[in-house]
């Protein structure tokens, strides 16, 4: 990173608002033409992160991402457009930064970053931007950052909150400092099961470019030891101060146990890519298909659906013969005697079969546990729908929306 006094003709006309910033000076922008900074996750953070990097001049920026462009994408991902739907995001996000600026190297990484790669990859880059979403690629960054001495710009954002901070850098701590175990993977959320309003990743990317340059720059006034809260209902940042580094730290601490990368599934008890991801918890006694419940539809059949999703949710859509109960209310207390009642009428003193669905088919079978509970002197029948929603538009009705 050692600042030349070159720059060209073209650097200086297309920088030049930057440059006279004292704190960005020639030498600054030298350095950051002479800098690279690894993007993990070409997002919701990654996109405006990256964006806003290039835009600055960076000389060499790399991108991981193993996944392609989905539609639902699109409304905060903003370096892929329409056409990239089902292209790959490094390619769509290089195509989209080479065209902001053609001098700049874009390095394109097709795969999921994991502990056979991220050491060889980190080590190329001067500062890592971590804008993924999971837990277990969360520590992997932060061991491969702290093994190979690199600073770690970490953020996150979910429904109207963001936040982000810098470890492993000026002596603060590390991710591991902080968080010595991962949570459990039942208590994480993500943006496709809670949702996310686009602005507020393109808000914490935005900052997450702003650290990296600030930190290739050499200032002062970093986020190290500090972590940015922003709460975008009330329109409002918060600065907390980090607990210090901890010199018990399995990795960075005095006598680090974690001397090479682990395996961060097995640690954290979840994988990079959950999208999707069916859980088992019913016998298949307990369950039917979507074209089963659609044939019992059609030969009229009496039946009580209930769909479990939350009810903004099922506002999306729903199936016509469907009533909502949310899963969240079924595991209420307060609410058991109320719910008892209803299914106790709608399936008329309990002659009817009850049918759970959700989006996917896991909270469906939640739903038949909690109902079986709720509903155990009542000897109904309760079965859950396998793939929920997304079976019945991949097999019965094409037209039902997908989200
Ligand atoms: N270990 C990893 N290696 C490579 N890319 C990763 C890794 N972990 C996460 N990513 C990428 O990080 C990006 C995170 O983006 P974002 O949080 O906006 O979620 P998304 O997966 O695009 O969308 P959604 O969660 O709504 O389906 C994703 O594109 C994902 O593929
Ligand atoms: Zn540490």
């Amino acid at each position: 990173m050692q600042a030349n006094r070159n720059l060209t003709n073209k650097d200086i006309a297309r920088y030049s608002r930057q440059i006279i910033v004292p704190n960005v000076g020639v030498g600054g922008q030298c350095k950051l033409k002479q800098s690279s900074v690894l993007i993990v996750g070409a997002g919701g953070l990654g996109c405006p992160a990256s964006l806003y990097l290039v835009g600055a001049g960076i000389g060499r920026i790399g991108i991981v991402d193993y996944d392609i462009v989905e539609e639902n994408n699109l409304h905060r991902q903003l370096l892929h457009s329409e056409k990239s739907v089902g292209e790959k995001k490094v390619k769509s996000a290089a195509d989209a930064l080479k065209r902001l600026n053609e001098d700049l190297q874009v390095d394109e990484y097709y795969f999921s970053l994991d502990s056979s790669n991220a050491l060889d990859v980190v080590r190329k880059y001067d500062v890592v931007i971590d804008a993924s979403d999971n837990v277990a690629t969360r520590y992997l960054l932060n061991d491969a950052c702290v093994l190979s001495g690199k600073p770690l710009v970490s953020g996150s954002a979910l429904q109207m909150e963001g936040q982000l901070t810098v470890y492993n850098h000026n002596g603060g701590p590390c991710y591991r400092c902080l968080y010595p175990k991962p949570p459990p993977p039942e208590t994480v959320s993500n943006c496709s099961d809670a949702g996310v309003l686009g602005a507020v990743p393109g808000v914490i990317g935005v900052l997450q470019a702003l650290e990296a340059i600030k930190v290739l720059l050499g200032q002062s006034g970093t986020l190290d030891s500090r972590l940015l809260l922003f709460d975008a209902s009330e329109s409002v940042f918060r600065n907390v101060k980090l607990r210090k580094k901890n010199a018990n730290c399995s990795v960075c601490g005095e006598n680090p146990t974690i001397t090479q990368l682990i395996d961060y599934v097995q640690f954290c008890g979840s994988s990079p890519n959950d999208k999707d991801k069916g859980i088992t918890l019913l016998d298949d006694k307990d369950r039917i298909s979507a074209i089963e419940l659609a044939k019992k539809i059609e030969s009229d059949e009496k039946l009580l659906l209930i769909d479990v999703r939350m009810e903004n949710e099922f506002e999306i859509c729903a199936l016509p013969q469907s009533v909502n109960i949310p899963i969240t209310k079924m595991e209420k207390p307060c609410h058991v005697d109320e719910i008892k009642e209803e299914i106790k009428s709608k399936t008329e003193n309990h002659n009817i079969p009850v049918f759970t669905i959700c989006r996917r088919g896991n909270d469906s079978q939640k739903a038949v546990k909690l109902l079986q509970t709720i509903c155990k002197d009542l000897g109904v029948e309760i079965k859950d729908i396998k793939g929920g929603l997304h079976d019945w538009t991949r097999t019965v009705d094409s037209n039902f929306p997908i989200y």
